[in-house]
């Protein structure tokens, strides 16, 4: 990559990617303040992207590029095509971070067989902020004019959605209870150990939502979380799946589940008899070994805790545990989400049994929920977190809310059921629910 003026921009004929031009600079955190109430209103709930975890992070409006597709090779695909972007690109960074210069933002389909594309997107302005750092990354193409001088100013707040209704899909309640039950069943007399169910619930507002609105109460909330926003997919993930920043990789693997009551005293007991649990420390125990097998095949070291902890939600803990490596293979964050993608804490295991499983019970397509959402930079860099509490974009007045639920030979159907209602919680309330 070179810095040239912006005369000298090449006209890549009979290229596939557009010829971008990205510029970053610093600007005073002072300027910057929240950054979620940076983002303007946008025309379609898209066309924001948030990535935003105790005020770090990012958050971007406008679209430059956009790439998508489905399949099995929609990982590689969108690599190929991020490859091409910014090997072309002409870029000034005068920060050098990771996450500054080219950055793209994605969302990919949990199967390949869903019909759902998956995404990445470059925004046409970035503001990012990391500890006392702040910078603004705006990105055109030959054929786009440069924003001026971006004006960072709060924006007014967002209008709330009005009344909210709420509705089963796909699967009522008991439906899915049965289908969890038939999960069991299959378990104790086969080769499956676990597999995650999800189910879905339709939202359907008074009037527009706001994506802003959501993000706003999610990161007030859930501050634990990464609030993430992209072409359409907004939600608050508490997991991990894989951080890559110059060759350490890390990874926050969650499974096993109890809800909180709101009781502190009451929860602190709940949280101990959490980490005691054999169903839970069995359902977690599947989803570590699942990504810490996946990274071994990329790391010269890896370090994975013995026993989990508890990770304390307003609305549920977990049993989790953070996993960490070495890579030796400059795989970037994207290649190694694939590798990790589906993590038993979302499909099962084994996988291939779990996969076949979850097609013919869920009787749905997950779309892009349960899928690495997240973003990536030019040398590869990257957080990818699994797009869980979450909800997606059918039209401007309704989102398809999602939850699913680890289930092994111990799971009781009726549990699960409260699990996932206490899973759709974050973006219930968001949504004034
Ligand atoms: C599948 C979801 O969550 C996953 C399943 C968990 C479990 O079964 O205990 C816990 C955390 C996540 O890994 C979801 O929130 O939809």
């Amino acid at each position: 990559m070179t810095s040239p003026s912006p005369v000298d921009v090449p006209h890549p004929l009979g290229s596939q990617h557009p010829a971008l031009v990205v510029r970053t600079v610093a600007v005073p955190t002072a300027r910057v303040g929240d950054l979620l109430a940076l983002l303007p209103e946008p025309e379609d709930a898209g066309d924001i992207v948030s990535w935003v975890r105790k005020g770090e992070g990012f958050v971007g409006w406008g679209r430059v590029a956009t790439f998508r597709a489905t399949g099995v090779d929609r990982f590689e695909q969108a690599q190929s095509w991020w490859r091409g972007v910014t090997s072309e690109a002409i870029v000034r960074d005068d920060v050098d971070e990771p996450g500054t210069g080219p950055i793209a933002f994605g969302s990919m389909a949990y199967s390949r067989r869903s019909g759902t594309e998956s995404v990445l997107v470059v925004p046409e302005v970035v503001v990012g902020r990391r500890g006392d750092l702040a910078w603004v990354t705006t990105t055109t193409t030959d054929s786009t004019v440069p924003p001026a001088d971006e004006p960072l100013a709060a924006q007014p707040d967002p209008r709330d959605p009005g009344e909210v209704v709420f509705a089963d899909r796909d699967l009522s309640t008991q439906g899915w209870a049965q289908a969890v039950e038939e999960a069991v069943a299959r378990i104790s007399t086969g080769t499956l150990d676990k597999v995650v169910l999800a189910r879905a619930v339709q939202a359907t507002a008074g009037h527009r939502i706001d994506p802003r609105w959501l993000l706003t109460r999610l990161a007030e909330d859930y501050d634990t979380t990464w609030v993430f926003a992209v072409d359409g997919l907004v939600g608050a993930t508490p997991e991990m799946l894989v951080r890559l920043e110059r060759g350490l990789v890390t990874s926050r693997v969650l499974a096993g589940t109890i809800r909180r009551t709101g009781d502190d005293s009451h929860d602190l007991a709940l949280a101990g008899s959490l980490a005691r649990s054999s169903k839970d420390l069995e359902e977690h125990e599947y989803a570590v070994r699942s990504v810490a097998d996946a990274l071994t095949a990329h790391t010269s070291s890896i370090n994975v805790p013995e026993t989990p902890f508890v990770l304390h939600l307003n609305n549920v803990m977990h049993l989790a545990t953070d996993v960490a490596g070495v890579v030796r293979d400059g795989s970037t964050s994207l290649a190694l989400a694939a590798s990790l993608h589906p993590s038993a804490a979302v499909c099962g295991t084994p996988t291939m049994d779990a996969d076949t499983v979850i097609a013919e019970l869920e009787q749905m397509d997950r779309g892009r929920y349960a899928g690495p959402v997240g973003w990536m930079d030019a040398s590869g860099d990257g957080e990818w977190g699994i797009a869980l509490r979450c909800g997606w974009y059918e039209s401007p007045q309704s989102l398809r809310l999602y939850a699913g639920c680890g289930i092994v030979a111990g799971s009781v159907a009726e549990d699960e059921v409260a699990e996932s209602v206490a899973k759709l919680m974050p973006m219930r309330s968001a949504l004034g629910g």
